[in-house]
């Protein structure tokens, strides 16, 4: 049961073990979570009111922005953020046990394109030429390769996933870089924070900014302008295609301040004067996985 008294039905991203199960089970516990297949299916069952919430992974340290999340987040969906979680992420090599003996036989390597790329430089050293294969998440390897063990197959993914599909660990913590963490967003249909015990301090607000239409010089100045002699502070600023022609871009702009915060109300005020296009996903608290070790 979560704070609220009731247990809410989470859609995240599966099967079991997944980091994106981690993070959901942090912030809501075991009960009510429902594996979906993809981040898109994610996305429609909150929307279709099939779920309370859905959680998904947004941006990783050494690989930043997940393109699905964006995608179907960004563009044209009615969702808000009510809260995100960041979870430290350690990537191992797992096989059946029948093999582990035999990694030399070793015919391809399975995992979320994320995992694959936080373990390109290990990838490239120890098995240069044996197929990468992408799969929708990097328990969806595990899963695979556990239900296939008649294939010299290897999985990258996290002990939790070892564990629950009875695997081997060939070799632990192969990411390439030390500080690899990944950022997870809650989705429902409506604005408003999850209230967990454990919170950061400062909220966050996440807002899509379309430029105007006449694409004056110097208007992204005049937009950070508007939240810089205010003081708000942003986290981040990231660019992404409008999928409307090559050089039209939108931006993700996240301001450490409450959108009710009399300043927060001034910038929108003028970025509307500016002519500037903001749609607010709300704004949320940030949850802190800590590393076991
Ligand atoms: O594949 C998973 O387990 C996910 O939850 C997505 C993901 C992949 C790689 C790093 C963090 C999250």
């Amino acid at each position: 049961m979560s704070e609220q008294g009731y247990t809410p039905t989470v859609a995240y991203l599966g099967p079991e073990a997944s980091f994106t199960h981690v993070a959901a089970t942090h912030l809501f516990g075991t009960d009510g979570l429902v594996p979906q297949p993809t981040i898109p299916d994610c996305i429609e069952a909150v929307t279709e009111g099939r779920v309370a919430y859905a959680i998904v992974p947004l941006e990783n340290a050494l690989e930043g922005s997940v393109p699905m999340t964006i995608d179907y987040l960004f563009h044209g969906s009615e969702l808000f953020i009510n809260a995100e979680i960041s979870i430290p992420i350690e990537q191992h090599m797992m096989v059946n046990e029948k093999w582990k003996d035999s990694l030399e036989q070793l015919e391809s390597v399975r995992s979320h394109p994320h995992a694959l790329a936080q373990c390109h430089k290990y990838l490239q050293y120890h098995y240069r030429r044996i197929p990468l294969i992408q799969t929708t998440s990097t328990a969806a390897a595990a899963k695979y390769i556990s239900e296939n063990p008649e294939l010299c197959i290897a999985a990258i993914g996290n002990s939790l996933a070892a564990k629950k599909y009875g695997l081997h660990i060939a070799e632990k913590n192969i990411h390439d870089f030390h500080f690899n963490h990944t950022r997870f967003v809650v989705l429902s249909m409506r604005k408003g924070q999850l209230e967990v015990h454990g919170h950061s301090e400062l909220p966050k607000t996440t807002f899509m900014v379309k430029l105007p239409e006449d694409d004056r010089s110097g208007v992204l100045h005049q937009i950070l302008s508007v939240f810089a002699w205010r003081k708000l502070n942003l986290s981040k600023i990231e660019s992404r295609p409008m999928k409307t022609g090559l050089g039209n871009y939108f931006f993700i702009i996240d301001v450490l301040e409450n959108e009710e915060h009399p300043m927060m109300k001034g910038a929108l005020e003028e970025l509307a004067a500016l002519n500037v296009t903001v749609r607010s996903f709300g704004t949320y608290f940030s949850y802190e996985q800590k590393p076991s070790r």
